[in-house]
């Protein structure tokens, strides 16, 4: 597997670097951004949390808005943040540039509907190749946990709850929790995944955490100033399929934040200290 390196600076005694590869699961080259914290060298490796974004982002805006770096370095934890979908001249993208379609709204599945399938394979993605790919090339350990923001907390939601066995835990913030039933998750779903609502119900955090019976601790963080809270995130559908299957889900709600990373930033150091406690056991 060759990486290519295209930066690398120097950040709390750790290292940022961005690498391109070429991604077999989504048949195009890909992006990502890893933070490597002091202790991870040739012979320790550390645990890894995997953050999956939002509409319209890149590998680049937690590793630049979150402020993560310097509780990472602290913890010993290394971030790896993927790009929202596959990208180039040859991957399709919404006719009409909508930022909710395409080009940067993956939507972490794998798509099943022309023009989408031949690269919308995010789910295999971030659930297989790219960790093959990260715990071949770093100091990185096998113990491995996943959080995300608004789309990316639904991603990270549906990727830990179907993979138990391969996440020590899983937080969002803001996350789409009921994508099925949200103006975002059914213009993704119905394009990507067709009309069958049982094919939706595989990517739908709320479907899978009612009807779960293996666990992943789950943290969920959101803004009650969120403008998408009422319209397309709806946690509180996510707490009662929580309560019907006894899932470990703590949600917290926090007056007057927002969708932005100002909000992610805020609270991302508990979010870390929480996967801490999970690698580490
Ligand atoms: N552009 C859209 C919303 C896009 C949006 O809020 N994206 C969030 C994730 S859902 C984000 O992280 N944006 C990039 C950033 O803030 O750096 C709108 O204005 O309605």
């Amino acid at each position: 597997m060759t990486l290519e390196n295209l930066s690398r600076n120097k950040s709390f005694g750790g290292w940022h670097q961005q690498h391109n590869h070429h991604a077999s699961s989504l048949n195009c080259k890909m992006r990502f951004a890893i933070y490597l914290p002091p202790q991870a060298t040739a012979g320790t490796k550390v645990p890894v949390l995997y953050w999956l974004s939002g509409l319209t982002c890149t590998d680049e805006n937690f590793m630049q808005k979150a402020g993560a770096h310097r509780i990472a370095a602290e913890l010993g934890i290394a971030i790896v943040a993927p790009d929202t979908s596959p990208r180039g001249k040859e991957v399709a993208d919404d006719p009409e540039g909508a930022y909710d379609l395409g080009k940067g709204a993956g939507f972490y599945v794998n798509a099943t509907q022309p023009p989408w399938q031949s690269h919308y394979q995010m789910y295999d993605y971030v659930v297989q190749e790219l960790p093959a790919l990260i715990e071949a090339q770093f100091p990185v350990s096998g113990r491995r946990s996943i959080a995300g923001h608004s789309m990316g907390g639904h991603g990270a939601l549906i990727i830990a709850i179907r993979n138990p066995e391969h996440y020590q835990s899983v937080s969002a913030f803001s996350p789409i929790s009921n994508p099925m039933n949200c103006p975002w998750g059914q213009k993704a779903f119905s394009a990507y995944l067709g009309p069958q609502e049982d094919t939706w119900r595989q990517y739908d955090a709320s479907e899978l955490m009612r009807t779960a019976n293996r666990f992943v601790p789950a943290l969920v963080d959101q803004g009650e100033a969120d403008n998408f809270l009422h319209t397309e995130l709806k946690p509180e559908t996510l707490l009662t399929a929580a309560q019907t299957s006894g899932y470990p889900l703590q949600l917290r709600r926090h007056e007057g934040y927002d969708h932005s990373y100002y909000f992610i930033a805020s609270f991302i150091d508990e979010h870390l200290r929480f996967h801490r406690t999970h690698l580490k056991s």
